[in-house]
C-alpha cells in the first residue's frame, strides 16, 4: 500500500484524497460518495475560479448536484486573516450547503475555519503544490495581529489533479518544495524536544512525515520543470505533512523554528517590493537560517557546557516579562511575546536539570540530529535549483533583519525549538556572531 493511502487509512478526518492527472473530472463522483443528497457551494478567490472552481460548477450542474452561488472572493488583497473568515461565515450561515474549496493554502484555510464555525465538513480541490495545509489539521490565520493555528477538522475529501497543479506559476511549486523541505529543521527541532523531554515524539506522526520525505526531495530540478512524476511526487509529501499534522492534531510535525521566521515576517506586514512574499518562500530562508544554526549545534561540544554560566544568564520570570514585553513594545501584536514565552518557561531548577540531560547525552542527540538535517551547503543548492530563495535579500529581508529574527521569533510561539536550545544553553550571541560576523555565511 502506498504511504498516502496508508497514511488516508489511519486518518480521522480527511476519508478521500485523489491525486493523479485529470482527476477534476472525478470531482462531483467524489463529492455525490462524500456528501450524498448535499448541497455544494464553491469557494474560491478569482484566480482560482477561474483555474478550475467554473468547471466545476459546471459539472456540478451536470451531475445533477444542487447549489448555492458560488462564493468569490475579489478583494486582490484576499490573505489568510480573520476578517475573510467572518466574510465566509456570514455567507455559509443562510444554507446549510458544503463548501468545496476550490485554491491552495489561503483559500483551504479560510475555507476550513469557516466551515468548521459553521459546524460541517468541507471538501477542497487544490490548485497548486504550494504547501502541505490541505490535509492538515488547523487552519494558519492571522487574528489579532498574530498568525495563529486555529483547530479545525481537516476535509472530509481533497482533490489535487496533477495536471492543474503542474500549470501552477513554478514560484507557487518552488514554494511547495521549500515547505516540505522545512520537515527537515522541523524534525531537527522535534527531535531536540523529544531529546530534552519537553515534547515526545509521536511515532505515527513522526512516519507519516518523514519516512517519504526525501523521495519526495529528491528532484528539484524535475519539480522546477514541472515533471509529472516529480509534481507527483511533491504533492504526495505535502499531503503526507498534512495527515502528520491531522494524526497529531498539532502542527509540531511540520514546523519548528523555520516557520517561526514566517510567521513573524507575516505579522510584522513583510512586503518585498510592495508585494506579499509566499509562506514558501518565507520558510525557504527560515529553513536555510536553521540549518545554518543546526550546522554550527552539531559543532558544539555539548559535553562540557558549562551549566552554571548558562544559569546565570537565564531570566527570572519577572524579567522575562519585562524582555518579552519590550521586544514587541512597537508592534501591533505587543502581547505575544510574553504570552507565548511565559508558557513555555522552566525555572532555574527545572533549567539545570534540562541542559544535564543535553550534556549526558549529548552524543546520541547529536547523532540523531546529524542523520536527520541535509548541511547547509547542500540544502541552498538544492532549494536554488527548484527556484526558491536562497538569500534573504531575494524576499526582501535585509541581513541585519534576519539576524534580529533570529532573536524575536522564539518569543511568537510556545513550541520549543532549536532557538530556544540557543538561549537556554547560552550560545545564541556566539552562533549569530559566527552566521554574521567576519567570514560568516551573512557577513554584516
Ligand atoms: N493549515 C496549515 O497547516 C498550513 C497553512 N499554510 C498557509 O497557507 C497560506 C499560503 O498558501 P499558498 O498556497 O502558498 O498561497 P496562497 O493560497 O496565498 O496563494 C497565492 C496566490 O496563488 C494564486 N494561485 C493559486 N493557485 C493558482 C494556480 N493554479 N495558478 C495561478 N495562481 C494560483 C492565488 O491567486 P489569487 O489570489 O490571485 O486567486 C494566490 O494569490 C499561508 O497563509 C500559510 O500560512 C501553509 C502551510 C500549512
Ligand atoms: O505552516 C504550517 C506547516 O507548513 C503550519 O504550521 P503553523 O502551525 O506553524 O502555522
Amino acid at each position: 500500500m502506498s504511504k498516502v493511502a496508508n497514511a488516508l487509512k489511519s486518518a480521522s478526518e480527511t476519508k478521500a484524497l485523489i491525486i493523479g492527472r485529470g482527476v477534476v473530472k472525478q470531482t462531483s463522483q467524489l463529492f455525490k460518495e462524500q456528501f450524498p443528497t448535499k448541497k455544494a457551494i464553491i469557494i474560491a478567490d478569482t484566480t482560482t475560479y477561474n483555474i478550475a472552481g467554473a468547471s466545476i460548477v459546471k459539472q456540478f450542474e451536470s451531475n445533477d448536484i444542487a447549489q448555492e452561488s458560488a462564493f468569490i472572493y475579489t478583494d486582490q488583497d484576499i490573505y489568510a486573516a480573520y476578517k475573510y473568515v467572518e466574510e465566509l461565515v456570514q455567507a455559509l450561515k443562510h444554507h446549510d450547503a458544503i463548501p468545496v474549496a476550490v485554491g491552495s493554502g489561503t483559500i483551504n484555510d479560510l475555507t476550513k475555519l469557516a466551515a468548521h464555525l459553521t459546524d460541517r465538513p468541507y471538501m477542497c480541490v487544490a490548485t497548486a503544490a504550494s504547501m502541505d495545509g490541505y490535509t492538515a489539521f488547523g487552519a494558519s490565520i492571522t487574528a489579532d495581529g498574530a498568525k495563529q493555528t486555529f483547530n479545525c477538522p481537516a476535509p472530509q475529501a481533497c482533490l489535487a489533479d496533477i495536471d492543474i497543479l503542474s500549470a501552477a506559476p513554478t514560484e507557487m511549486t518552488a514554494s511547495g518544495y521549500a515547505d516540505l523541505f522545512a520537515k527537515i529543521t522541523a524534525g531537527a527541532d522535534w527531535i531536540l524536544a523529544d531529546a530534552l523531554q519537553v515534547e515526545p515524539i509521536e511515532e505515527t506522526a513522526w512516519s507519516i512525515v518523514q519516512d517519504g520525505l526525501h523521495e519526495a526531495l529528491s528532484d528539484p530540478e524535475g519539480t522546477k520543470n514541472g515533471a509529472t512524476v516529480a509534481i507527483t511526487q511533491l504533492t504526495e509529501g505535502l499531503m503526507l505533512g498534512g495527515f502528520a499534522m491531522q494524526w497529531s492534531k498539532s502542527s509540531r510535525p511540520a514546523s519548528g523554528a523555520e516557520h517561526q521566521f514566517s510567521h513573524l515576517w507575516n505579522m510584522e506586514h513583510h512586503l518585498n517590493n510592495g508585494a506579499h512574499v509566499s509562506h514558501g518562500f518565507q520558510v525557504s530562508i527560515g529553513t536555510l537560517a536553521i540549518t545554518a544554526l543546526y550546522d554550527l549545534v552539531l559543532k558544539t561540544d555539548f559535553e562540557n557546557l558549562d551549566i552554571q554560566k548558562a544559569l546565570k544568564q537565564w531570566p527570572t520570570l519577572e524579567e522575562l516579562k519585562e524582555q518579552s514585553i519590550a521586544i514587541f513594545k512597537e508592534t501591533d501584536f505587543p502581547e505575544i511575546g510574553w504570552q507565548e514565552t511565559s508558557a513555555k518557561y522552566i525555572t532555574h531548577q527545572e533549567l539545570e536539570k534540562q541542559l544535564q540531560t543535553l550534556k549526558d547525552s549529548w552524543p546520541t542527540i547529536k547523532e540523531r540530529i546529524a542523520k536527520q538535517i541535509v548541511p547547509f551547503e547542500e540544502a541552498k543548492a538544492r532549494l536554488a535549483m527548484v527556484g526558491a530563495p536562497t538569500e534573504p535579500e531575494h524576499i526582501g529581508i535585509t541581513r541585519e533583519k534576519l539576524k534580529e529574527t533570529f532573536v524575536r521569533a522564539q518569543y511568537i510561539r510556545r513550541r520549543f525549538t532549536i532557538l530556544d536550545l540557543a538561549i537556554r544553553t547560552g550560545y545564541l550571541d556566539q552562533w549569530l556572531d559566527e552566521l554574521f560576523g567576519k567570514e560568516g555565511i551573512w557577513e554584516l
